[in-house]
């Protein structure tokens, strides 16, 4: 078990802090007052480390993911990357949502383009031709070279969703945030890209942290599963550590009994532990 919980987390780069939340609290103003989505919030995250977020809709996942991207700051306590507070978005903190979020004028190329130059600024043509192999590099990462010049009316989801990956990953973030980012794909669209998915992530060594509803989805792709309490107040209420070793092959997973342990595990405290009262008025 100890060589196996070693292998499994080898891929991290080092011990030190990387990202930090300490005891985060967020508020949000209502017509009927001060309504606490999280409190007392407390999670390290190590750079490399790949996180999924579960629990109940509305429990205040997409809230944890926009305070660390920076749309907005906690009503207590405080994040930090590399011991940085995070006060604002930064090209360092990048976020993939659910619904691709394209300019539908421009092609797969362009959108990319248009967010790399941002950061990048290029103003000699050296710079400008370094920001175009970005691109390329980044299409070429997704297996979208051949599509460079298509529109997103003319892609399929998983081609548009590998875009919105690509587009977030060529501003070179050190976190990529996704927030249930197959979640309106069709099932095996949605194996597709969590394959590919891993292959980035270990091409890249970036440090993602996802929200989704799928407990395998959570199983297969992270080293850690972070469980939410319900709200109001909801906060991490037990978090799983994945022994799984990588590179992670999708067939030996599923045949091995402890995935379904895990997998249960998750379930358990969903459905049993922290089960929803769909009786409430
Ligand atoms: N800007 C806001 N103002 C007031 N309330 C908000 C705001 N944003 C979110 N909320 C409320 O905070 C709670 C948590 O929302 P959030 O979107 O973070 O949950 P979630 O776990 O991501 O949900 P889902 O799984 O359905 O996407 C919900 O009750 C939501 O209505």
């Amino acid at each position: 078990m100890q060589t196996l919980t070693t292998q499994a987390t080898s891929h991290l780069l080092g011990d030190l802090p990387f990202l930090e939340l300490r005891d985060v609290t967020k508020s949000y103003r209502t017509a009927k007052g001060n309504y606490t989505v999280l409190e007392g919030v407390n999670l390290s995250v190590k750079s490399g480390e790949f996180v999924s977020i579960i629990g109940h809709s509305g429990c205040g996942k997409t809230t944890l993911l926009n305070l660390v991207a920076g749309f907005f700051r906690p009503s207590q306590g405080e994040i930090s990357l590399e011991n940085q507070r995070i006060t604002a978005p930064g090209p360092d903190r990048m976020v993939v949502f659910q619904h691709y979020s394209l300019l539908p004028w421009l092609t797969a190329y362009e959108n990319i383009y248009l967010g790399v130059q941002s950061v990048y600024r290029p103003k000699s043509e050296a710079e400008k031709r370094q920001v175009k192999q970005i691109v390329n590099d980044h299409l070429e990462l997704v297996g979208l070279g051949d599509a460079a010049n298509k529109k997103p009316k003319q892609l399929s989801g998983g081609m548009k969703q590998r875009v919105s990956i690509a587009r977030a990953l060529a501003m070179r973030p050190q976190i990529l945030l996704l927030d249930e980012p197959f979640g309106a794909l069709d099932p095996i669209t949605r194996e597709e890209l969590q394959d590919q998915l891993l292959d980035i992530w270990r091409q890249s060594k970036v440090t993602v942290l996802m929200i989704t509803h799928d407990v395998d989805e959570a199983v297969y792709l992270s080293d850690r599963i972070i469980m939410m309490t319900n709200g109001p107040a909801a906060t991490i209420g037990e978090i799983l550590t994945i022994p799984f070793p990588r590179p992670r092959k999708r067939t030996m997973l599923m045949e091995d009994p402890q995935f379904f342990t895990l997998r249960n595990e998750c379930l358990s405290f969903l459905y049993d532990r922290f089960a929803l009262d769909v009786n409430h008025d």
